[in-house]
């Protein structure tokens, strides 16, 4: 049976990558998707804000919600400090797989953690299964309808600090408009918007920045 779109782009990233290379493997992905098939990878431009955000923040424990195939995982991972860690949730299996592939031929793999399942399975779980105290940095870039939910859910299970950073992917398209109204009304958060395109296109879209203050 013909091959996935997740597949063809891992295979761009085994030609076209040096094993152990993450720019290699970033920039691999990004042709990829403007020359052969867009994918709903945060892309480069939006990238660039990402890897402001979490170098700014420079997270000792961070959290992505939404592996997809790990273009964003390999951006975050590649700057964080030595000895820190990525927990990353990815909700299909077939992506799983192929992103597993990809953080590995970043030579990643050591500090990002891939979860198959959902996110409002695992949220509660964090604490005790990966002996995580609170989160550093989040990024939301799961199914647009589950930010609002999953946000409320880390509050609930004591997963935020004074100064933790979330930041969310496709505000503006898919969009997640109960997630922005919640986020930007709350006293417990202070919010940015980053004005950007939707990855490889002209489309509008942008990242929220929101730091909890408890
Ligand atoms: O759906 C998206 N991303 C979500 C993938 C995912 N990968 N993993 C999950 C997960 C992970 C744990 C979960 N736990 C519960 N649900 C879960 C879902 N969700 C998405 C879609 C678009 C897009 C824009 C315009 C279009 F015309 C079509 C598409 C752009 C983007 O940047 C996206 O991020
Ligand atoms: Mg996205």
């Amino acid at each position: 049976t013909r091959s996935t779109r997740p597949q063809r782009m891992l295979k761009a990233v085994q030609k076209n990558a040096t094993r152990g290379d993450p720019l290699s493997v970033i920039s691999a992905i990004d042709r990829f998707c403007r020359h052969s098939e867009w994918a709903m990878n945060v892309g480069d431009e939006k990238g660039t804000i990402l890897d402001s955000v979490v170098s700014e923040v420079n997270p000792a424990m961070a959290l992505e919600l939404g592996t997809y195939c790990g273009y964003s995982t390999v951006r975050i991972a590649r700057l964080l400090p030595p000895g820190a860690r990525l927990v990353t949730l990815e909700f299909n299996g077939d992506y799983a797989a192929i992103a597993r592939q990809v953080i590995e031929w970043a030579g990643l793999e050591d500090m990002v953690q891939l979860v198959e399942g959902a996110s409002g399975d695992w949220i509660p779980r964090m604490k005790e299964h990966f002996g995580v105290k609170t989160f550093d940095f989040i990024f939301l870039d799961h199914w647009k309808d589950r930010y609002l939910p999953d946000i409320k859910l880390l509050e609930e299970c004591g997963l935020l600090r004074k100064g933790t950073v979330v930041l969310a992917d496709n505000v503006i398209c898919p969009g997640t408009p109960d997630y922005l109204e919640y986020i930007r009304n709350s006293p417990s958060y202070e919010s940015n918007y980053f004005r950007s395109h939707l990855e490889y296109t002209k489309a509008e879209d942008g990242l929220e920045k929101s730091v909890y203050v408890g």
